[in-house]
């Protein structure tokens, strides 16, 4: 049994609150950021500025009634949020609705020359070609004669801590980057991760990833090694069908993430190689799901993805949006239990995720009391801190 099922859940309507100011600042932002991005046309600034009114001053407005997934969103609550103040609905749904209609305004769902053009590519690909990629890519020639069990603990955390570089949040808390980690995890089930993926094992692991760039590099490192070690036989990587909580990854940038890798001198272009040749032979494959943009939790997925999360060894969730949806976007204790918030999940699941919203379970009563005595509650959103969790199922 859940141990809090009435706790509420989070809406962006109180003002102050981290929510609030994601949707009355941060997602302003984002918008003139767009605007600056690319060369866009009249109708894509008008429709940026009625998105802005709306979405800081209006309600929610319908999808267009010709647009291809407006059943889809049907389906996950449009027609009941419809006519109401952004800030009143759930704000997982009032987020996830932004980007969609973001998208609509610059034209990438309809037919025309701006369709599928990412309208956070240039932020994506700078980050991808900074000098700071080079340096991580080139830390990998240190790690090539490490012993197996060095190497898979250096990726897991390059993985997990890839995780503060995500483009949206940056809007927002700049310094977040620059801030030196706290080093020790607020929960850490490392142990339980590994015992799930054995060398020598022919298992399935399905990694939801998160942003691409920075995150997504680490990611396909941890995979490429995780499937030359053989603690797996084949990976999944899910990515999100179309742009998204600005950085995160889509299909394209899998593929510009893999062309960089093969490109780079040493070892990193070794495990860009392991990885192509595993696309080829299928040991690597590709999801772009719709429910992977759904404004839901994990809780409400659909039957194909549960049948394939069920038939996992291993699925990793990454990241802050990721944990949202997996524990449920409510104020919870931070002590509640992650195994009774991740009971719904269809199979064993991994969280790894540094701390930027509100959400949090699994602490232990004396970890978030020496959280709070040093830094109050920012540290449930200030990016600096992380976890590794571990549900490993029934
Ligand atoms: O890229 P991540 O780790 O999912 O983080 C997404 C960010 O966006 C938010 O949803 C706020 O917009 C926070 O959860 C987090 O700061």
């Amino acid at each position: 049994m859940p141990d809090t099922p009435a706790a509420p859940v989070i809406l962006g309507d109180v003002p102050g609150s981290f929510p609030h100011s994601v949707l009355a600042e941060r997602h302003p932002a984002i918008i003139r950021q767009v605007r600056e991005a690319l060369p866009y046309g009249p109708g894509q600034h008008r429709a940026l500025d009625e998105l802005l009114e709306s979405c800081t001053q209006g309600v929610i407005e319908p999808l267009p009634e010709d647009a291809d997934d407006l059943g889809r969103w049907r389906a996950w609550g449009l027609d009941e949020y419809a006519g109401r103040s952004w800030f009143d609905v759930p704000w997982l749904w009032s987020e996830s609705y932004f980007y969609r209609r973001l998208l609509e305004a610059v034209g990438y769902f309809t037919p025309g020359p701006w369709q599928g053009i990412d309208p956070f590519r240039p932020s994506k690909r700078a980050e991808l070609d900074a000098p700071e990629t080079d340096e991580e890519l080139a830390a990998l020639d240190a790690l090539r004669d490490r012993p197996e069990p060095e190497r898979a603990r250096a990726l897991l955390h390059g993985s997990l801590w890839g995780n503060r570089a995500d483009l949206g949040f940056r809007l927002s808390a700049a310094g977040a980057e620059a801030a030196r980690p706290v080093p020790a995890l607020v929960a850490d089930d490392t142990g339980t991760l590994w015992s799930l993926l054995p060398p020598s094992a022919t298992g399935t692991l399905v990694l939801v990833a998160d942003n691409a760039g920075r995150e997504l590099v680490p990611d396909l490192l941890l995979i490429a090694h995780l499937l030359e070690a053989g603690r797996i036989g084949r990976a999944v990587l899910h990515v999100k069908p179309y742009p998204y909580y600005v950085s995160d990854a889509t299909t394209a940038d899998v593929v510009d993430a893999l062309r960089r890798l093969t490109a780079a001198p040493g070892a990193a272009a070794g495990y860009g190689r392991v990885l192509w040749s595993a696309m080829a032979d299928g040991r690597l494959t590709l999801r772009a799901h719709p429910f992977s943009c759904a404004p839901l939790p994990y809780a409400d997925q659909p039957g194909d993805l549960r049948a394939e999360f069920a038939a996992a060894t291993l699925t990793v969730v990454k990241g802050d949006l990721n944990y949202r949806r997996l524990v449920g976007d409510r104020l919870r204790p931070p002590t509640a239990s992650f195994r009774d918030a991740t009971a719904h999940f269809p199979g064993p699941v991994a969280a790894l995720r540094t701390l930027k919203s509100d959400v949090v379970t699994g602490l232990t009563a004396a970890t978030e009391a020496a959280l709070v005595a040093a830094e109050g509650q920012r540290w449930r959103t200030g990016g600096t801190h992380a976890l590794i969790q571990v549900n490993p199922g029934p």
